[in-house]
C-alpha cells in the first residue's frame, strides 16, 4: 500500500494536512534476485584462478602513480620490498574527499549507495538476455514512453538504495509521475534525481546504456519549520516540491556507462573523475582524474534523422561540419542514441552533441532535470560548454519535474561556433 506524504526534506507531513497530494512514498517495494557482483560460480570473468586474487601486479591504468618501494638492509642483502601499489577506488576517493572536507559524511553515503545502485543494473543488464528482462515492462511513464522491464527495475534499484541510505530526503525519476519522498524513518537531506536506465532503447540489442544522477541540498528558504502546525499555504507548498532547481544548484552529478567497460564518472565542484569497475573483485577503480575535455573536437552527434524538422540556422551549422576542412578531413558523425555514451566520448575525444527542438517536439527530448542539468554540470567541470542555443543549461530554473529542453554541449570551442551560427 502506497500511502502518499509531503515531504519538508527533513521529514514529512501526513498528506492529510496539506491541500493535495504531492508525492508518493517508497514503501516496501519488491527487490529482484540478483547475483552477487563477481561470484565465481556466475561472473562472466575469466575463471583463471589468478583473476579471483587481488592483483598485486601494476594495473595498466591511465592512472597509476609509481609503486612506492622501501629498501632495507637485510644483512648483506639489500633488499627492495614492494609496499603497495596505491590503486584508489571509489570507496577510497569518497573517503579522501570527506577527510578533507570537500563533501560531507551524508553526500558521501548517498554517492556511495548510488555506485551500489549502478553495479546491481550493470549485472543485470549484462544478462538481461540470459534472465528475460529484455522487451517492454507493459506500462506506460507519465512521458508517455514504453518502459522497459530494466526502465522500471532499475528504478526500484536506485530508490532502494537510496531509500536504505537513509541519506535524502526526496527524489524525481524519469520513471517517476512525481517526485518521491523518503519515509520519515530513512529520510534525509539530499534531494536526488536520475535517470535510472538513459538510452534504454539500446538494452535489447546489447547496446550502450547509461544511468545519470544529480544531487541537489535541501533549498534552505524552502525548509518547513515542523511545529508549525498552520495549513500550508500555496507558497510553502511550492516550496517543498523544490526538487525543481537550477542546475546551478547541484553539489554533485554524475553517469555510469554501461559499455564495454562499466564506467562510474562524476563531480563533486572539484573537477571529474572516472572509475572503471573491475568485474573480478566488484569495486569502482580510479582510471581518469580530472578530467578537461579537448577545447575542440572533430566528432559531432546529432540525429540527422530529423535534419528537414530543424532551424535553417541549425542546418547551416550541420552543412558547414560536413564540408571537408583544408585537410581536406570534416568532422565525423557519430550517433549511439545514448546521451550517457555520447558525453563520456566526448569528455575523452571532444566533439559536439546536439538534441535540438524540432517541428513536432518544441523544447527538444532531453529532460532538463535528470538529464541534461547533472550532464552540463559534469562538462562544464571539465572545462567544456552547454547550452539551450540561448542561454546556459544550468541557468534555467525548471518549472515542472519532467520538463524538456533542447541541448548543445561538448568542447567549449565547438559550442561557441555553434552559438555564431544559431546567434
Ligand atoms: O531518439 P532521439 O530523439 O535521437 O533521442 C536520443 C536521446 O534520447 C535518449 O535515448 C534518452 O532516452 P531515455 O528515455 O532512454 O533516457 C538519449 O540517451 C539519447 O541521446
Amino acid at each position: 500500500m502506497r500511502s502518499f506524504m509531503a515531504a519538508t526534506g527533513t521529514g514529512t507531513i501526513p498528506a492529510s494536512s496539506s491541500s493535495h497530494i504531492l508525492f508518493s512514498s517508497i514503501s516496501q517495494r519488491r527487490h529482484y534476485p540478483l547475483l552477487p557482483w563477481g561470484n565465481p560460480t556466475h561472473s562472466t570473468a575469466p575463471t583463471s584462478a589468478a583473476s579471483f586474487r587481488y592483483r598485486t601486479t601494476p594495473r595498466p591504468a591511465a592512472v597509476v602513480t609509481p609503486p612506492t618501494t622501501k629498501t632495507t638492509d637485510v644483512g648483506s642483502e639489500r633488499s627492495e620490498k614492494r609496499e603497495f601499489y596505491p590503486i584508489e577506488h571509489l570507496t577510497t576517493w569518497l573517503l579522501k574527499h570527506e577527510q578533507s572536507g570537500d563533501i560531507d559524511a551524508e553526500l558521501t553515503i548517498v554517492l556511495s549507495s548510488i555506485s551500489l545502485a549502478c553495479k546491481q543494473i550493470a549485472s543485470l543488464l549484462q544478462r538481461s538476455s540470459i534472465t528475460n528482462l529484455t522487451g517492454a515492462h507493459g506500462t506506460i511513464n507519465i512521458q508517455g514512453e514504453d518502459q522497459k522491464k530494466l526502465d522500471v527495475i532499475s528504478n526500484e534499484l536506485f530508490c532502494s538504495c537510496l531509500r536504505s541510505s537513509g541519506r535524502t530526503g526526496i527524489i524525481a525519476s524519469e520513471e517517476e509521475d512525481v517526485p518521491v519522498a523518503v519515509e520519515e524513518t530513512y529520510s534525509g537531506n539530499y534531494i536526488v534525481v536520475f535517470d535510472p536506465i538513459d538510452g534504454s532503447a539500446n538494452i535489447d540489442t546489447a547496446l550502450t546504456t547509461g544511468s545519470i544522477f544529480g544531487i541537489y541540498g535541501p533549498d534552505k528558504q524552502c525548509l518547513v519549520d515542523l511545529d508549525d502546525d498552520s495549513p500550508l499555504d500555496e507558497a510553502k507548498e511550492r516550496c517543498i516540491i523544490s526538487v525543481c532547481q537550477p542546475g546551478s544548484n547541484l553539489l554533485a552529478a554524475g553517469y555510469c556507462l554501461y559499455s564495454s567497460s562499466v564506467v562510474f564518472t562524476l563531480s563533486i565542484g572539484k573537477g571529474v573523475f572516472a572509475f572503471t569497475l573491475d568485474p573480478t573483485y566488484g569495486e569502482f577503480v580510479l582510471t581518469h582524474e580530472n578530467i578537461q575535455i579537448p577545447k575542440t573536437g572533430k566528432t559531432y552527434s546529432f540525429n540527422e534523422g530529423n535534419y528537414d524538422l530543424w532551424d535553417e540556422k541549425l542546418k547551416n551549422y550541420l552543412d558547414h561540419l560536413r564540408q571537408p576542412g583544408p585537410s581536406g578531413k570534416s568532422y565525423s558523425g557519430r550517433y549511439i542514441g545514448c546521451l550517457v555514451g555520447e558525453i563520456h566520448r566526448m569528455l575523452l575525444r571532444g566533439g559536439i552533441y546536439g538534441n535540438p527542438d524540432n517541428k513536432y517536439s518544441k523544447n527538444g527530448n532531453l529532460r532538463l532535470l535528470y538529464e541534461c542539468a547533472p550532464m552540463s554540470y559534469l562538462v562544464e567541470q571539465a572545462g567544456g560548454k552547454a547550452t539551450d542555443g540561448r542561454q546556459r543549461i544550468l541557468d534555467i530554473t525548471p518549472s515542472e519535474v519532467h520538463q524538456r529542453t533542447p541541448i548543445f554541449i561538448g568542447s567549449a570551442e565547438e559550442v561557441e561556433k555553434l552559438e555564431k551560427y544559431l546567434a
